[in-house]
């Protein structure tokens, strides 16, 4: 096609476009005409102007100019959110033997071609004689996306002044368009994902390349420009492979998977995570048939029909159709069969797809057949979202910005754990239950439940207490209050995401490190309804079973908790074990009791220890059993932590503290007399803030006057609303917060409180007390709460009441 019939022909479509629309609104006008009944009128007609518009937008596309040299900026002057530079050709040394073969193959292909007419020539590119036709390394143009907010680009200067911190994450992505459309550059339509993205700041800054389009040079050119842009982060820029996440819209997706493959297959250090958004990952149209999403979705997505077969044609020109087949262009091709293993030691994957995209159910097996593979992947639908919803704008929303928030939330969480995959991987196991013994719980009261054991092949004893809370099995198992007890898990099913790495201190201290609430298991044996046999999660080392028999603790599973649990509401806590073992039925004669062992002085740490020596204020917690989520919570806020045994003389000390933190702790409150009697003499005069929870809240109102009580099932579960009585810092009376809890001692609600003293919060369900305060008048600043403000698992309602405690510290510090 010559260049005037080329520009007659797009003014021809636009022509049409703007003629057809108000046909288009009329067709559209009634619901029932519409493709899907959730659009709005606008959507139908700009997503039927789009569907014209696209075989003509090859013909508008950027002629980008490879050759040019670094100094001269190619529409320099249009950018504003970006800043340029050049990507150097790959080195040799990372072209693998196949691919240097296939090179090798193209360009002899490609010069046998040169004189004769090829597929090129068949369509409109005719005047798009390639420049470049190369496969090989050569420098290509990059895009890097800042945040405005942060950092103003200035496009003039080649300096990307990166400003990259050891935790900073950046992105590496690649644009879509089918390999023979679109641009990196910021005004191309595809670069709007990177404009819009950039604002949630879960990455500091996104390279996005211009790879060769097939017109410049067919595959496997991109490879090797997507190959050279990691090498120009990991090695010019020098920038971690761990802070590095790949990402791809529709054929950059295709790219970045096949980047991802290259890697791994060459053992080269790859990304820590893969972003894909509407990925095609099969070449070969295998799922075009009848009801699936290619037909069902036909007329509701952007996607025209004959674009991608003409952009496979083109991409694929000299490389043939053992290559549309192979893994690294068609990995879900339904011709290569499901192979368990397509997606081996593949990073943590984050899909997305729109609801109404011919890709969807491509979308949807490439997950599946992640899972496979075991790579921690998710999948996430955009609500009436059409093929790349990233890419368009506006119109697409709420979803679509829902989509980037869970998108950038789901980024900030894998970032904050650096972790390496592999190594994980190679001691990540599965649970095989078949194998598994049968076990009964008895119970005191005389009812038995027989199912199956897992973990330690022992029997246990303990008080059978039920929790509530739907997450967090790993977090309430090591939660030092839970020791002596046998913990029943109202939620059908645990163990689905495994047990994470748990790295400790010094007999088992806290260090920053560690994962969970403490350095191994508290409970004495675990009862659920249906242990899951296989776990996934991209932190998960072992099973939860694998986990249990490390630990020497037994699990019950295949019994109704449900029946368990009403047992335990009626008649209250009770004595119980998880027998295993050949003679499991027998009923034990004798139920050992935890309850008069100071379990307290067991799970205290036994000496002083400091972290975070530089912290602003210095806080002493008094260790009755500290989860290490409060530990971690101080330290965020930047304190200085001493923590202390649990019956240390801290009133003789106090002058070496700014604060005094008392923590929570196993069983009951009224063996720790010695803490009590303690605390007595601090209360009186102690000017610097005190703040107690659950456990460290009872021995404050002990040591206030108050009485404890045992209650009859406790409260344990991360969804228990407390009301607010006073307001103080952060919390404000008359407010419900929602709390996470696990208790079964409680303090007497008195009519008349000791003088000095008010509540704090009140239980909405059973009226028990949750707080306990000074009054405004005493001069004091001392606040208990029953539930647990730091939460891990539970909801975080609460949490600014450590902020709430530091600041008032580094207040008194000053004053
Ligand atoms: N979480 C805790 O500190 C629990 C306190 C105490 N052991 C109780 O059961 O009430």
């Amino acid at each position: 096609m010559t260049q005037p019939i080329k520009y007659i022909y797009i003014f021809g479509v636009c022509l049409s476009i703007a003629l057809l629309s108000p046909i288009w609104a009329l067709i559209d006008y009634p619901l029932s005409n519409r493709p899907n009944k959730d659009w709005p009128l606008s959507r139908c007609i700009r997503i039927r102007a789009f569907r014209m518009i696209e075989p003509v937008i090859p013909l508008c596309a950027f002629d980008r100019d490879l050759g040019r040299i670094p100094t001269e900026l190619p529409y320099a002057h249009l950018l504003k959110r970006s800043k340029f530079t050049y990507i150097p050709p790959l080195a040799e040394e990372y072209i693998s033997g196949w691919l240097r073969n296939l090179i090798e193959s193209v360009e002899t292909l490609r010069i046998e071609n040169e004189t004769k007419v090829g597929v090129i020539n068949e369509r409109w590119l005719q005047d798009y004689t390639p420049k470049l036709e190369t496969c090989r390394p050569i420098q290509i143009p990059c895009y890097v996306y800042f945040d405005e907010r942060v950092s103003p680009a200035k496009a003039s200067t080649l300096d990307l002044n990166l400003d990259l911190e050891e935790d900073d994450k950046v992105m590496l992505q690649f644009h879509g368009g089918g390999y023979i459309v679109g641009s990196a550059h910021e005004n191309d339509v595809t670069a709007t994902l990177c404009k819009d993205f950039i604002k949630f700041g879960s990455v500091k800054k996104i390279f996005s390349v211009d790879y060769r389009l097939a017109w410049y040079a067919p595959f496997p050119a991109a490879l090797i420009d997507a190959i050279s842009s990691w090498s120009y982060l990991v090695n010019q820029l020098e920038i971690k492979p761990h802070q590095i996440v790949f990402s791809g819209d529709s054929a950059g997706a295709n790219l970045a998977l096949a980047l991802t493959r290259y890697l791994i297959e060459n053992e080269l250090p790859g990304p820590s995570g893969l972003v894909l958004h509407s990925p095609w990952s099969d070449m070969t149209f295998s799922r075009r048939v009848m009801s699936t999403s290619f037909t069902t979705n036909k007329y509701k997505d952007i996607l025209e029909s004959t674009f991608s077969p003409y952009a496979v044609k083109m991409l694929t020109r000299y490389v043939g159709v053992e290559m549309i087949n192979s893994v690294y262009l068609s990995p879900m091709s339904q011709r290569n069969g499901k192979d368990v293993e397509t997606f081996k030691q593949f990073p943590s994957t984050f899909i997305i797809a729109g609801e109404c995209e011919m890709l969807l159910d491509e979308c949807v097996d490439l997950h599946e057949s992640m899972i496979r593979s075991g790579v921690g992947c998710r999948l996430h639908i955009v609500g009436r979202g059409v093929h790349d919803p990233a890419m368009f704008s506006s119109w697409q929303e709420p979803e679509r910005s829902e989509m980037f928030y869970t998108l950038a939330r789901m980024l900030l969480k894998q970032f904050a754990k650096q972790i390496n995959l592999n190594s994980i991987r190679q001691f990540a196991t599965q649970a095989s239950l078949t194998q598994f013994n049968p076990a009964t719980l008895h119970l005191k009261s005389g009812q038995s439940f027989s199912g199956r054991g897992f973990g330690a092949n022992n029997s246990s004893f303990g008080e059978t207490v039920f929790t509530t809370s739907v997450t967090s099995y790993t977090e309430s198992m090591t939660d030092p209050s839970y020791k002596g007890q046998l913990l029943v898990f109202t939620t059908p099913l645990i163990g689905n995401y495994g047990v994470p790495k748990n790295p400790s201190g010094d007999q088992g201290q806290f260090t920053p490190e560690m994962m969970l609430e403490s350095s191994g298991i508290q409970c004495s044996g675990v009862v659920v309804a249906d242990v899951a046999e296989k776990f996934s999660h991209y932190e998960a080392v072992e099973s939860l079973h694998d986990w249990c028999k490390r630990h020497n603790i037994p699990g019950i599973t295949g019994v109704d908790t449900r029946a368990i649990t009403t047992i335990l509401r009626d008649q209250g806590t009770t004595l119980g074990q998880i027998a295993v073992g050949e003679t499991h039925e027998t009923k034990p004669v004798e139920y050992f009791d935890p309850s008069p062992i100071n379990l307290i002085a067991e799970a205290s740490t036994k000496s002083p220890y400091t972290i975070n020596e530089n912290g602003d204020v210095h806080v002493a917690i008094m260790d009755f059993g500290s989860k290490a989520n409060i530990i971690r919570s101080l330290i965020k806020r930047n304190a200085k932590v001493t923590v202390l045994p649990w019956d240390y003389d801290f009133h003789s000390n106090r002058d070496s503290f700014d604060a005094l933190f008392l923590s929570n702790g196993p069983g009951d409150p009224r063996h720790a007399s010695v803490a009590v009697e303690n605390l007595k003499k601090t209360i009186q005069d102690y000017k610097k803030p005190i703040f107690g929870i659950c456990m460290g809240h009872q021995l404050l109102g002990l040591a206030a006057g108050l009485e404890a009580y045992r209650m009859t099932f406790g409260n344990r579960g991360h969804n228990q609303p407390v009301l607010a009585l006073g307001s103080s810092g952060s919390i404000k009376q008359g407010r419900v917060y929602v709390t996470s809890q696990n208790h079964q001692y409680a303090l007497k609600l008195e009519e008349q409180f000791p003088s000095g003293w008010e509540p704090f919060f009140i239980n909405c369900n059973d009226s028990s007390v949750e707080g306990i305060k000074s009054s405004e008048d005493s001069g004091r600043k001392i606040w208990g709460v029953q539930f647990h403000p730091e939460a891990y698992g539970g909801p975080l309602d609460t949490i600014e009441m450590f902020s709430d405690f530091v600041n008032s510290a580094k207040r008194m510090q000053n004053s």
